[in-house]
């Protein structure tokens, strides 16, 4: 046992044919959360999941379904991602630049926790209005590899983002994604941040619950 943080496996590295077999299988392996990764081939050169498959999910699973919405246009999925039984709604900042208090609003009205994430080059400046704002975000989620992705090689330049979120929020939640595993996990939460996603790394991994451990 390491360090004490959240640990959400991204699904984006499942068997996505058995979808529920394998949320159940992190779940047992001692998941928090399962981390749902959507994207829309724009906002992103990948294309996944949507609301559909989170409502297939929710009628296998009670778990906190953690969905970070790598789209161009995140307004259009609150009403389907909140009716799908979607937990947490995180939207990229770069695209929500005009709008984020009507988006925090309406995640909110549709019983989702709000969280907003970057990309490794925008500046985390970019963030602390909307966790200072009027309809402030209940997470920040710091991109440690380029959105679009699994499998990707963990960037500890991102880590300096981390620890200047935590020094100015110190019971904020910060989340990590991309590249997070057995050498880069202990990194990331000594920085500060308190949820971890990892993906490759866990379903890779031949002992998937020792690597959920590890946070
Ligand atoms: O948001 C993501 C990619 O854009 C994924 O959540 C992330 O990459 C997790 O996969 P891995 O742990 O394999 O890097
Ligand atoms: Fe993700």
């Amino acid at each position: 046992m390491g360090v004490e943080a959240k640990i959400a496996p991204s699904m984006l590295s499942s068997d996505f044919a058995n979808l529920a077999s394998e949320a159940q299988r992190m779940l047992d392996c001692g998941a928090d959360w399962l981390h749902m990764d959507i994207m829309d081939g724009h906002f992103v050169p990948n294309l996944t999941i949507g609301a559909p498959v989170i409502e297939s999910l929710r009628k296998h699973t009670k778990a906190y379904l953690d969905c970070h919405l790598m789209v161009t246009n995140p307004l259009d999925y609150v009403e389907p991602l909140g009716k799908a039984g979607a937990s947490g709604f995180t939207f990229h900042v770069e695209v929500s630049r005009d709008n984020w208090g009507e988006l925090v609003q309406r995640i909110k009205s549709k019983g989702m926790r709000p969280g907003v994430s970057l990309k490794p080059g925008t500046p985390i400046e970019e963030v602390y209005p909307l966790v200072e704002g009027e309809y402030p975000v209940e997470m920040v989620l710091v991109m440690t590899v380029e959105p679009g992705f699994g499998g990707q090689k963990f960037m500890p330049e991102t880590m300096d983002k981390v620890r200047a979120l935590r020094k100015k929020y110190p019971s904020l939640d910060i989340e990590v994604d991309g590249g997070l595993g057995p050498s880069t996990i202990d990194m990331a939460a000594s920085a500060g941040a308190n949820c971890i996603v990892a993906g490759s790394s866990v379903f890779g991994a031949p002992d998937s619950a020792q690597v959920i451990s590890l946070s």
